[in-house]
């Protein structure tokens, strides 16, 4: 008899995008994204952080003061860095990300063919970007679903093996 409680599809693909945001050096928000294909593939992954060569420990990671000691200006959206990292065609692909993208993440998901959205966090759901996400997503077809309950996975690796 096969194992009972196996992760669903939903719960494996947004604990990956989950696992990738671990890697975000951000100490205010850590985002993580995961692209999957129509045949259950993962395609690309990310998570927010720095563009290649620009250095963690030179950038600034505040949120406060001049835009430009910030980090916002510099910092690549999990979503972006996801799709970025992708070597595939992503039409009709689904992203899971841990939170509802932004109205810039939003153009490059409409734009790289991706047509379904799944996300945990809304926090951001009143912002001016979430509601111009929304509006876009909506022309464009794209149908993004929030994950019906949060749940915790538990992944000892020492116990596992
Ligand atoms: O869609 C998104 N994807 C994404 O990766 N982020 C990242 C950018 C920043 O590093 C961080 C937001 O930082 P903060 O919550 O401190 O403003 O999350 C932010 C959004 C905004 O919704
Ligand atoms: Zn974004």
């Amino acid at each position: 008899m096969k194992r009972e409680n196996y992760l669903s599809w939903d719960e494996y693909f947004i604990g990956l995008a989950h696992l990738s945001a671990l890697r975000s050096k951000d100490p205010n928000t850590q985002v993580g994204a995961c692209i999957v294909s129509q045949d259950k593939k993962v395609v690309g992954i990310g998570y927010n952080g720095l563009p290649k060569g620009c250095d963690d420990d030179e950038f600034p990671w505040g949120k406060v003061g001049d835009n430009l000691d910030t980090k916002y200006p510099y910092v690549v959206h999990a979503e972006l860095n996801a799709i970025l990292n992708s070597g595939a065609d992503l039409r009709n692909c689904t992203l899971y990300v841990s939170l509802f993208p932004c109205n810039e993440c939003a153009k490059a998901i409409i734009q790289a063919g991706i047509t379904r959205v799944v996300y945990e966090c809304d926090k951001n759901w009143t912002s001016d970007g979430a509601i111009a996400s929304r509006k876009m997503f909506d022309a464009a077809c794209v149908t993004y679903d929030k994950l019906p309950k949060r749940y915790t996975i538990h992944i000892d690796i020492e116990d596992n093996v």
